[in-house]
């Protein structure tokens, strides 16, 4: 269980993704009422889009700056009579990355709230793999292993028996063009991807799967804070979850020392909250702190090496760094943190950040060692 850590509001609340799809998609054009979003798989409904446009999210810098698109399936599981995708026990699959943060705060749902007998799991390969033979389409992505033995943790696709995600975004639409990312939440009955963007998958995880979850009385965004959440969302989002990626795949010095400034600006009011509070938004454990930890626990292991956020680690940082041992100890939250993968992922598929995909040594965390977050009170209702 896990226990009062986690609020038994019940109550199902719109969180800040709307305040942050509102950021991510401004409109390139409007014209005649017809928005012509950034996205690419508008682009193709446009007829805008061609093959050789497939890149990943390395790709995505303007002028120094990395920008990164949104995500491009956004349907929902809901239990509403008439819904496309009703929630039922064994139709759906999650598609992760062990190694990728915003997958990972989906796969943290999924054991948090009991639905990992209901909601199959396949994790990929962690370093990115050419994904076709055809020397003229240079996209490097993510890879399914032939077998169990290739990488301990990587599964073979169960479902279509892909090659590569970029298969499965094949399958839902062969004139797919935009990045083939992870997390994947795929319906089998329609062999279709639902969605792909981690907020609304975990949203969809929390609320409409109640009827099958382990643990329905789990909610992590608890409706009397849920303008906390928004609010901390607001500004963990751009400086922390990818605020990293700012910095690391910045490719001028302005857009870095921007984005590395905020994010020790944001990692220093973080510590500052977390020296009055157990949690980022109050004395409860939401998922306001899964977006905050899957970033945290990769802090020290890599990005402070790989991404040069090295101003600080976040073992510098007391209350930090004892929060991340607390999250890490919520029973099921340490099976989601997966190193090798991590590690093996960042420092081995970013060529142009580490050509010779030299996976760095240290430091070697145990997050599982004691915490003093005990010292503060945990709020249950
Ligand atoms: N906004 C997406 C971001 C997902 C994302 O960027 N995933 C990365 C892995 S950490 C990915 O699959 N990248 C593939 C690529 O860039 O080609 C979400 O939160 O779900």
């Amino acid at each position: 269980m896990v226990g009062a850590a986690i609020t038994r509001v019940g109550a199902i609340v719109r969180l800040g993704q709307e305040q942050w799809q509102r950021e991510q998609q401004q409109p390139l054009l409007k014209s005649f009422g017809v928005h012509i979003w950034r996205s690419s798989r508008t682009l193709h409904k446009f007829g805008l889009s061609s093959r050789s446009m497939a890149k990943s999210a390395i790709a995505e810098v303007e002028n120094g700056e990395f920008k990164r698109s949104p995500s491009s399936y956004r349907s929902f599981i809901s239990r509403s009579a008439d819904a496309e995708f009703p929630p039922e026990a064994g139709r759906y699959h999650l598609y992760i990355s062990y190694a990728c943060p915003w997958a990972s705060r989906c796969y943290m749902f999924l054991k948090l709230k009991g639905l990992d007998h209901a909601i199959g799991l396949t994790a990929t390969k962690s370093m990115w793999v050419k994904t076709k033979e055809d020397p003229t389409d240079e996209h490097y992505g993510w890879g399914f292993p032939a077998d169990d033995e290739e990488e301990p943790g990587a599964k073979p696709d169960p479902l279509n028996g892909a090659k590569f995600v970029r298969d499965l975004y094949d399958i839902a639409d062969p004139t797919f063009s935009g990045k083939y990312t992870v997390p994947i939440l795929w319906d089998k009955k329609k062999k279709t991807i639902v969605n792909n963007e981690s907020s609304e998958i975990t949203k969809m995880l929390n609320d409409e799967f109640n009827d099958i979850a382990k643990h329905p009385e789990v909610t992590l965004f608890p409706e009397h804070l849920k303008s906390k959440i928004d609010e901390v969302n607001s500004w963990t989002y751009n400086s922390i979850n990818n605020g990293v990626y700012r910095c690391g795949f910045a490719t001028q010095q302005g857009p870095y020392d921007k984005a590395a400034n905020e994010l020790f600006e944001a990692l220093d009011k973080c510590e500052d909250i977390l020296s009055k509070q157990r949690y980022i938004a109050g004395n409860e454990f939401t998922e306001a702190d899964v977006r905050l930890f899957v970033t945290l626990i990769r802090f020290d292991e890599v990005y402070v090496v790989h991404f040069k956020t090295n101003r600080k680690c976040i073992r510098e940082y007391p209350n930090l760094f004892n929060y991340t041992k607390d999250v890490y100890q919520i029973p099921g939250v340490a099976e989601t943190v997966v190193m090798p993968h991590i590690k093996g992922h960042y420092y081995r598929s970013h060529p142009t950040i580490n050509k010779y995909k030299i996976i760095s040594v240290g430091p070697n965390i145990d997050y599982s060692a004691p915490h003093d977050r005990d010292r503060f009170h945990i709020s249950s209702l």
